[in-house]
């Protein structure tokens, strides 16, 4: 319990000055609440007497006691309230700074399911559980422990009933959290299933559809459904007991306090007004601990929401140790490099240079290593052996923008944000004016599609860009790519066959874009390989010819067999 209120102070950063402030507003807020006890102890005290000034006391208390408790439950409202939504804005910006410079690796199917777990309900669960638990868990207390002082003070027996019964209290809710401890991983797990198979039932529903198996999915999630519903059912049930074990512990201790009390008076060792504070104070005192059992069930919760901000918090970074470098040539250089996903190896001492503005065409068999290869020339993996160099940098001396900065890469599978056409190729150069973003989309043969849309510019595209054809993603893809005027282009060639008003279109986008520029590119198009100044062939992750067409085709290898092939395919055209 405590430890929760520990951990979350420790992510509070810049605002853990406002997180203890509204915690003493809190406490405060408790102590003024346990006046009412004064009130009550003044007008038992005088019962036989009773007279106007002592009534005017005893409400100047109530009111106080309302008053202060009034005040200062806003002021701790407003203190943690605020600081929790900035504490967990700060964390989403950190977080959202991290997945940037993370490596490729991290974002394998589990990581994605906790990534979106934590993005949005962990953070959000955190948001509005995080300070009212404290507030419970910090209030309950001081106000327990600020009453049974002033039982102390009055009477010592009675005091002793009321802090033994805090002990046990205290002693339960530990138990609650080593229980906690115990389920977090078992409840964290069962959440990130169901997270991940959720969206691979949504992104995988027009697939689902086509073969038919709609519910195929929809099964897998409702299993997930089942297995989240059992585990929190299992968490529940297996901590229950100690909840109601909690309860009862303050339940008895009300009615031994009054025992106590009554005992006591019958011994004369304490007087009438004495024993009725006694009995009322038995019901107030232990009212807000009782709270702390809400707090206790909330910070079960949020241990396992902070287990897994943790998890994500720690997220690996490309950047450590890099520096911001400009560059002065765009040579690239592989040297012995080898590189596999996991166990699995995929390139095997690969050497190559690439000289700045010129062009690479990389071929082969479909899985023998081409996008590997791109992917570790931007960094998006670390190799495992060897090392890349661009403008004789080692790539991992950079940090992830100023390396990223040089490079522009035009994928086939063509993301856009849901946002305005106008925004998506300024993802290229935040800071491009909107005749900038016409120019590169005149040059990226789009310009002329987008203007006859209704709101042209302003046309929000669907998420993924779902609202446009392929091709015309394609060119906004390079017309932002165009925008970011980087001066190494990474291009992977569309393999479906377009149309061949859209293939001109597109062919002339690209001739813009890699316009004197460094270009590796995956080359599917016969006219690209033959105008490349270097073309490797790949074949199981290694170099098994390297020249130009010329000297190639001369080779009887791999390449010729290639193109032989390709050339009778219609995707190729000479
Ligand atoms: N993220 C990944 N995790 C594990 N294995 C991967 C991953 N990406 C690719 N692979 C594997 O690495 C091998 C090389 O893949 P790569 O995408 O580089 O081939 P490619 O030559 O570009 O293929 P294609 O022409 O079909 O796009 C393949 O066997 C692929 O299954």
């Amino acid at each position: 319990m405590i430890s929760i209120v520990k951990r979350i102070l420790k992510i509070s950063g810049k605002y853990k000055k406002n997180v203890i402030l509204g915690l003493i507003f809190s406490g405060l807020k408790s102590f003024f609440a346990s006046l009412m006890l004064l009130a009550v102890l003044l007008i038992m005290i005088n019962l036989e007497q009773l007279n106007m000034t002592i009534i005017m006391q005893a409400t100047a208390i109530v009111v106080v006691s309302i008053f202060g408790r009034f005040i200062f439950q806003y002021l701790c409202d407003r203190k943690l309230s605020a600081s929790g939504y900035e504490i967990f804005k700060d964390k989403r910006i950190e977080i959202g700074e991290k997945l940037k410079k993370a490596p490729m690796g991290y974002f394998s199917e589990k990581n994605l399911g906790t990534i979106q777990a934590v993005l949005t309900t962990t953070i959000s669960d955190l948001e509005g559980m995080a300070m009212l638990a404290m507030n419970f868990i910090v209030g309950g207390f001081f106000h327990a422990f600020s009453m049974t002082t002033m039982l102390l003070i009055f009477c010592f027996p009675v005091g002793m009933v009321s802090l033994i019964a805090i002990i046990f209290g205290m002693g339960v809710l530990k138990l609650i959290a080593k229980k906690t401890e115990k389920y977090s991983p078992i409840m964290q797990d069962s959440q990130e299933m169901l997270v991940t198979d959720a969206i691979e039932y949504i992104r995988g529903i027009s697939v689902l559809r086509s073969f038919e198996k709609g519910t195929d999915g929809k099964n897998k999630v409702e299993k997930a459904f089942m297995s989240k519903c059992k585990v929190d059912i299992e968490v529940t049930e297996g901590s229950a007991y100690l909840m109601k074990l909690y309860e009862m512990i303050f339940k008895v201790a009300s009615c031994v306090l009054v025992f106590v009390a009554i005992i006591l008076y019958m011994k004369s060792l304490i007087p009438l007004s004495y024993t009725l504070m006694f009995i009322v104070s038995a019901f107030l005192i232990f009212m807000e601990l009782e709270l702390v059992n809400d707090g206790a069930f909330l910070s079960r919760m949020l241990a396992t929401q902070l287990n897994r901000l943790d998890y994500v918090s720690d997220i690996p970074s490309l950047d450590e140790g890099g520096k911001e470098i400009d560059l002065n040539s765009y040579d690239i250089e592989l040297k012995d490099v080898c590189f596999g996903y996991g166990e699995r190896e995929i390139l095997k001492n690969i050497n190559l240079q690439i000289k700045s503005n010129s062009s690479l065409a990389i071929v082969g068999a479909s899985g023998s290593g081409k996008t590997t290869l791109c992917n570790i020339i931007a960094r998006f993996w670390d190799v495992n052996k060897g090392e890349v160099f661009i403008g004789g940098h080692n790539v991992k001396d950079f940090t992830s923008e100023s390396l990223l900065q040089n490079i522009s890469m035009v994928f086939q599978k063509v993301y856009l944000f849901n946002d305005t056409i106008e925004n998506n190729v300024k993802f290229g150069n935040p800071n491009a004016t909107h005749d900038e973003v016409v120019e590169a989309c005149k040059k990226a043969c789009c310009h002329d599609f987008i203007t006859s849309l209704s709101d042209g510019y302003g046309t929000v595209v669907g998420e993924g860009g779902s609202t446009l054809s392929g091709g015309e993603k394609q060119r906004i893809s390079i017309a932002r790519a165009i925008l970011k005027d980087a001066p190494i282009i990474i291009l992977d060639e569309a393999t479906s066959s377009v149309d061949p008003e859209n293939e001109h279109m597109l062919i002339s986008a690209i001739n813009e874009l890699t316009r004197n520029k460094t270009l590796i590119s995956i080359a599917h198009r016969l006219s690209t390989v033959r105008g490349a100044d270097q073309i490797i062939v790949i074949d199981k992750g290694e170099i098994v010819q390297q020249g130009n067409h010329k000297e190639l085709i001369s080779q009887d290898g791999v390449y010729k067999h290639f193109i032989e092939i390709r050339k009778q395919s219609i995707g190729w055209k000479i």
